[in-house]
């Protein structure tokens, strides 16, 4: 669990994110209250629910970023859905659950890697010795084969030696040799009907052992045969129990839910039959929200203490507009702003990823400067803000379709471009882009 304090949050969500402050203080100050919670008396910590926070603000100027950000740096299983989703055709009440089992196998995942990098070194190792033992058949490679009770390890023979040296020094990369690994078996799926995901899993464990996982033989490049053991080595250094027992912990006591396009599921005074399906989507997710226990497969995971963020533009509703029950459960309400050319310049420039950044590293592996001048960003990230006025505003989107349309043509011949700089100034970017954004059909279809 991250023990930063919100200053360090925000600050850290600050590299990436421009602008949108009270968004930035809102999730610190709840990913805090989720470190404090901890700190506290354990009758008292499970009385202690999350705040959840409703994000109001147009599309593209940072909300899904914010709450992914926030869940990279607490290293928390995180997943975002669209409330709209359970609206559609064929829609079936409590799918909703689904949303948790898949948060579930996103926090399987993320513990699953997080133990396999603790493992990394000592599976190394191990895959260095079996590749060993291969090129070179040892005694205790022939003798045993039995993985529980291996040989005493031998006394390391110059050739070994040689061979151990060579291999870290790459030079045996392209050889091929023959190894022998797990065969990625076809899997009989089971499907089990929703909310009996444990007896599934059961069934799907009965049946994993009618047969022995074989084994299969696969000739491959040094290189190649190192990254499937080492793979296959840190499987069986870690514990799969384990890897069940603290994900779930992790996707309960960490786990963040993002929902978004809340404001398309509120309920308008007009009625009818699409009323009735949206009502029905909030009032499937109030459980959700409220605190209740999902089966999966790993075993049930109870929401009480997942954090949920929603999100909405709140263009032709209000929050107001959500069914009362859920409104209390979202109490912390932060808007977003608009941004502006200012901020469009900050973030192709200043933030960590910027989208300069992205391009110059790009273009450079092609040996090819790009550089850009003051005049020359302020001038894309004015075309960037018209286009969204005068077109259809999808916010710091934008940015990715100019950039694109900008750099076209340096992209295309950057092989040719080998060793020169290309400056991207004022001059450049009108060349390229200003006829377009002048013309609204243009722009709708190419910016
Ligand atoms: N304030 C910002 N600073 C830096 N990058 C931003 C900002 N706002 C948006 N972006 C970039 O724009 C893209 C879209 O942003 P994001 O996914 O956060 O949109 P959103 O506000 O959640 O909108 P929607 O509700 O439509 O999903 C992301 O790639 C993000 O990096």
């Amino acid at each position: 669990m991250s023990s930063m304090t919100p200053q360090e949050i925000v600050s850290e969500l600050d590299r990436h994110i421009v602008g949108q402050r009270d968004a930035k203080r809102a999730v610190a100050i709840a990913l805090r209250n989720r470190w404090r919670r901890q700190q506290v008396d354990e009758k008292l910590r499970f009385e202690i629910t999350p705040k959840n926070i409703l994000m109001i603000g147009p599309t593209g100027v940072g909300k899904t970023e914010i709450a992914r950000r926030l869940a990279r740096l607490a290293d928390a299983p995180f997943i975002k859905v669209e409330a709209t989703k359970f609206t559609e055709v064929g829609y079936v009440g409590k799918d909703v659950d689904a949303i948790i089992r898949d948060l579930a196998d996103i926090a399987v995942k993320q513990t699953r890697e997080s133990e396999m990098k603790k493992v990394r070194v000592r599976a190394e190792d191990a895959a260095e010795e079996r590749i060993l033992d291969i090129l070179i058949p040892t005694a205790r490679s022939v003798e045993s084969t039995d993985e529980h009770h291996p040989a005493t390890p031998q006394i390391e023979g110059p050739a070994r030696q040689s061979f151990r040296k060579k291999l870290r020094e790459h030079q045996l990369d392209d050889k091929e040799i023959e190894i022998d690994v797990a065969d990625v078996r076809t899997q009989l799926e089971i499907m089990g009907p929703p909310g009996m995901e444990e007896m599934t899993e059961q069934l799907r464990g009965m049946f994993s052992q009618v047969g022995a996982p074989k084994r299969k033989t696969r000739k491959l490049k040094i290189s190649e045969a190192m990254k499937l053991l080492i793979e296959e080595e840190a499987g069986k250094l870690v514990n799969e129990e384990e890897i069940k027992t603290r994900a779930i912990f992790n996707a309960e006591q960490n786990g963040i839910v993002f929902i978004d396009e809340i404001d398309k599921v509120t309920s308008r005074s007009e009625g009818g039959g699409a009323e009735v399906s949206r009502q029905g989507v909030q009032r499937d997710l109030l459980p959700l929200v409220e605190g209740t226990t999902v089966s999966t497969k790993y075993g049930p995971i109870k929401t009480d203490h997942i954090l949920f963020i929603a999100s909405g533009a709140f263009h032709l509703s209000r929050p107001s507009d959500l069914i009362p029950e859920l409104q209390g459960r979202f109490p912390i309400r932060v808007e977003l702003q608009s941004l502006s050319v200012q901020d469009f310049e900050a973030i192709l420039t200043q933030t960590h990823a910027s989208l300069v950044k992205q391009y110059q590293a790009l273009l450079a592996t092609e040996k090819v400067t790009l550089e850009f001048s003051p005049d020359g960003l302020t001038r894309l990230a004015h075309i960037a803000f018209d286009v969204n006025e005068r077109t259809e505003n999808i916010g710091a989107r934008r940015l990715s379709t100019v950039m694109e349309r900008l750099l076209d043509e340096v992209s295309f011949d950057a092989t040719k471009l080998e060793g020169q700089t290309v400056v991207i100034d004022a001059a450049y970017v009108d060349g390229r882009l200003q006829e377009l954004s002048k013309n609204e059909d243009l722009s709708r279809y190419i910016l």
